[in-house]
């Protein structure tokens, strides 16, 4: 660990109300994150992300794929996705976030953004599936991007830059107060994956 990541020990929460996010910075070696990014890119089943946005079904540029403890259906978007099982690799993964982050979860969301051109809007993770106040934990392959929370009130905006190998948490009220996004940005050519593990409340 270089001082510059010690500043980052998860520790600080970078909102300044409303919520909690903690950066771990990277968590893991180049070499290993390296590793993880051309298995992830080879081994998970990506499929372009449909919605429906004012009755029409879209087809979105950026990749994603769904993995759970059971096949769990999820809505977002207005299209309802089912769970694929855990592959090794993400259960791998899946404790490494669990024992950083001090929380567990039962699904993952994944994310591939081709180039910088493919980014993802203001939201906030908040589906009615999702468990209420649950953390959501946040790991990064690939190309370093910028990530961004507005708050939904006072519209105050929070920054960095997640890089490859590094972990973001979003736990507590963040949902409710504000929004992020992955802005898309020209000066990016190359891919980045983004797993953000989840708890989906059974019924
Ligand atoms: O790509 C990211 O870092 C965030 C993705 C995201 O916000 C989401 O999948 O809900
Ligand atoms: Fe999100």
């Amino acid at each position: 660990m270089d001082l510059f990541n010690d500043l980052f020990d998860g520790n600080q929460n970078l909102l300044p109300k409303d919520g909690i996010v903690n950066y771990f910075g990277q968590i893991m070696s180049d070499q290993e994150a390296n590793d993880y990014y051309s298995i992830l890119l080879q081994e998970i089943e990506w499929k372009n992300d449909q919605a429906v946005i004012f009755g029409k079904l879209i087809e979105t540029k950026r990749k994603i794929a769904w993995y759970g403890d059971i096949p769990f259906s999820y809505t977002y978007s207005n299209v309802t996705k089912t769970a694929l099982v855990w592959t090794e690799t993400l259960l791998k993964l899946k404790k490494i976030v669990e024992e950083k982050t001090g929380e567990t979860y039962n699904s993952c969301l994944l994310n591939l953004y081709h180039d910088g051109s493919e980014g993802m809007a203001w939201h906030s993770d908040g589906e009615k599936q999702l468990k209420r106040h649950g953390a959501i934990g946040s790991l990064s392959f690939g190309a370093e991007r910028k990530f961004a929370f507005k708050h939904k009130e006072t519209k105050e905006v929070v920054s960095l830059n997640l890089a490859s190998g590094s972990l973001l948490v979003m736990k507590g009220e963040t949902q409710d107060y504000w929004l992020h996004r992955l802005p898309p940005t020209k000066k990016i050519f190359s891919p980045r994956i983004n797993l953000t593990f989840r708890t989906i409340d059974e019924e």
